[in-house]
């Protein structure tokens, strides 16, 4: 019946694989008489009920013999269930491998680090539940199969082989990983594939265009073309890689008086300068650009009184670090553009006099009264907790608003999650605490400002700036200004907009604290919303193959996995598309705290 062709197309697959006829280790329990759901072999997983064969992990193995894929792909009983195929670090290699299109419920296909060659099968076309092909690490050759009609796909991981051509269109919607590395491409990286780092594309010497150094010879007609392009879209992880090649940053902070409001149209223009700044890196001495923007009359009426609350100008706060602080000293300082969006930009400035960097952050038409605003600033001035960026000093005209911040120069959560220096020891105690500190915080800033209605409003990685001891230290508290109130109309970002405008942007610190946790835990990349990894994950979850989830470093670290799943189970609970039904901070910040004492707890018993 079925069961015996599943049983015997897996013997003979395993057979192939360990290209030997010598009957497999007995400990495995793959023999004829034994069953492989009901009596766990080793490497398969089933459904819950253990009818039928879900995955096959032999991972590590030192297999040496062939992956026959007709033998697993052309058994129908088998590739109707089959969702995930990992052989990842073996030695094998390939037969029939164009059959491999015949598993339609492949979800992951690993073959990283074997010893496969030839060409891709273009059958891999025709798998369309496929999220992670990753052939990494191995000697394929001839051209990348056409992919386009696999929309779910998260991860492309073809890195380190002899493949040729040039980089085909995807469907770049959902892809979080993207790797071609080390092979011989060519020709133009894909627009929609500029997001992804330059460690993706490196090793294909022909390859071009961002986010290579290298350019694209340009074609005759088209040649003035993509520029403009480019300058749309720009996202925080572009931001971040071109942060790279900017050594000097540009120096600007954009002030209009309240008072002069016909100088609109000469603002316009400076905004314009630090537009075109993103692209073409230049450098503007802050006496230009005092002379610009602002007369010597208003510098003067900024630094008049030191101590602050000096009506339209900088007012500079309680913090001791901002002592001394004064207008004067930030429009003459060096200053280096970090990150733009679309309503605001951060600026680096060194204030050398005073021994004092600050990053400045410069919010451009934000509906908010300058009454309303100054009041909001002292609020939050009264409000401290250690893991809680205060504002330093405050400037705001009708156009525009500017904070000052002390300038962290250890990054963010973001960068050191997905920065370059990926090799850094980012491992799941110190993410765990991270979590745990954050919640904390969180907690008390809700508790403290919830009668006033401050919320966070953006919480995400960049927010989350690490100080001297690699604490997290969250940015931007109660600026409410998030950057993805316009995205397109998705059903959660809806929602949240709902709550926002009802007033409640608690519910949405719950959310964000979410999507965080997410981040930490998978190490997958987010855009805009978040909505795309809480939809993965959920997806993920209710396959019931949960461990496919987390972040490889951690599974590598020997991390726990139930700890990981606890904090999973937060986050999915603070993703919930009704906010109402999302926990609250005290609980989240209470359960995070449990798992991290838990795991504190291990790591006393372990020494
Ligand atoms: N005080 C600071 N010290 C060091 N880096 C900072 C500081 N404040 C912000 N940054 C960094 O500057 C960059 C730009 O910050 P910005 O807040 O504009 O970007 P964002 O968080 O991506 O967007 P948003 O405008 O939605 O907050 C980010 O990489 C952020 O981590």
């Amino acid at each position: 019946g079925r069961e015996g062709e599943v049983k015997a197309a897996l013997l003979n697959f395993l057979e192939k694989l360990s290209n030997s006829n010598s009957p497999p280790d007995p400990i495995w329990g793959w023999n004829q008489s034994s069953d492989p759901c009901k009596d766990h072999w080793k490497g398969i997983t089933c459904d819950g009920r253990n009818l039928s064969v879900k995955k096959i992990i032999l991972e590590g193995l030192n297999f040496s013999g062939i992956l026959d894929a007709s033998a697993l792909c052309n058994v129908q009983s088998l590739a109707v269930s089959l969702s995930v195929l990992s052989l990842y670090d073996n030695n094998i290699s390939g037969e029939n491998l164009d059959q491999i299109g015949n598993c339609r419920q492949l979800a992951r296909f690993n073959i990283n680090r074997n010893r496969f060659s030839g060409s891709l099968p273009n059958s891999l076309s025709s798998l369309s539940n496929l999220k992670t092909l990753d052939i990494s690490n191995n000697n394929f050759s001839g051209n990348l199969p056409d992919l386009t009609r696999i929309s779910g796909l998260i991860d492309f991981l073809v890195q380190n082989n002899q493949i040729t051509g040039l980089i085909p269109n995807f469907d770049f919607s959902n892809l979080m990983h993207f790797n071609v590395s080390y092979n011989y491409l060519s020709g133009p990286i894909p627009f929609e594939a500029h997001r992804f780092p330059v460690s993706s594309f490196i090793g294909n010497p022909e390859l071009c265009g961002d986010p290579l150094p290298n350019k694209c010879p340009s074609l005759p007609s088209e040649s003035q073309e993509p520029e403009p392009k480019k300058s749309k879209g720009i996202s925080i992880g572009q931001i971040l890689m071109f942060s790279g090649y900017f050594l000097i940053g540009v120096v600007l902070l954009l002030l209009i008086s309240l008072k002069i409001c016909n100088k609109d149209k000469k603002k316009e223009e400076k905004v314009a300068a630090v537009d075109d700044s993103v692209r073409k890196p230049s450098v503007m001495t802050s006496s230009e650009y005092k002379e610009g923007v602002m007369s010597k009359s208003e510098i003067s009426a900024a630094s008049a009184d030191q101590s602050g609350l000096v009506s339209s100008s900088l007012i500079v706060l309680t913090s001791p670090e901002a002592n001394g602080l004064r207008f004067e000293d930030l429009l003459k300082a060096p200053a280096e553009l970090l990150g733009k969006g679309k309503n605001s930009s951060v600026y680096k400035v060194i204030c050398e006099e005073l021994g004092m960097t600050v990053a400045v952050k410069r919010i451009r038409d934000w509906a908010i009264s300058n009454n309303d605003f100054k009041e909001r600033m002292l609020r939050l001035d009264q409000v401290r907790h250690t893991n809680i960026l205060p504002p330093l000093a405050f400037y705001c005209s009708k156009q525009e608003k500017l904070l000052v911040y002390e300038y962290h120069q250890n990054g963010s959560l973001f960068r050191l999650l997905h920065g370059t220096q990926m090799g850094q020891a980012f491992g799941w105690s110190i993410r765990l605490g991270i979590a745990a500190s954050i919640a904390d915080a969180l907690a008390f800033m809700h508790h403290e400002l919830r009668d006033d209605g401050l919320a966070h409003g953006n919480l995400k990685l960049s927010n989350i700036l690490l100080n001297k001891n690699m604490e997290p230290c969250i940015s931007e508290y109660g600026l409410m200004v998030a950057d993805n109130l316009d995205q397109p109309s998705l059903a959660i970002v809806n929602s949240q907009q709902m709550t926002e405008q009802t007033g409640s942007s608690f519910k949405s610190d719950i959310y964000g604290l979410g999507v965080v946790l997410l981040e930490l835990l998978t190490g997958k990349l987010v855009q805009n919303s978040g909505l795309d990894l809480a939809r993965w994950v959920l997806s993920v979850v209710r396959e019931e193959w949960t461990v496919e989830v987390f972040d490889r470093t951690l599974i590598r670290e020997g991390a726990s996995e139930e700890r990981m799943v606890n904090l999973l189970q937060v986050a999915v609970k603070c993703v919930n598309r009704s906010p109402e039904a999302r926990p609250s901070i005290n609980q989240v910040a209470l359960m995070i705290n449990t798992i991290h004492e838990d795991e504190e707890r291990f790591i006393v018993s372990e020494a």
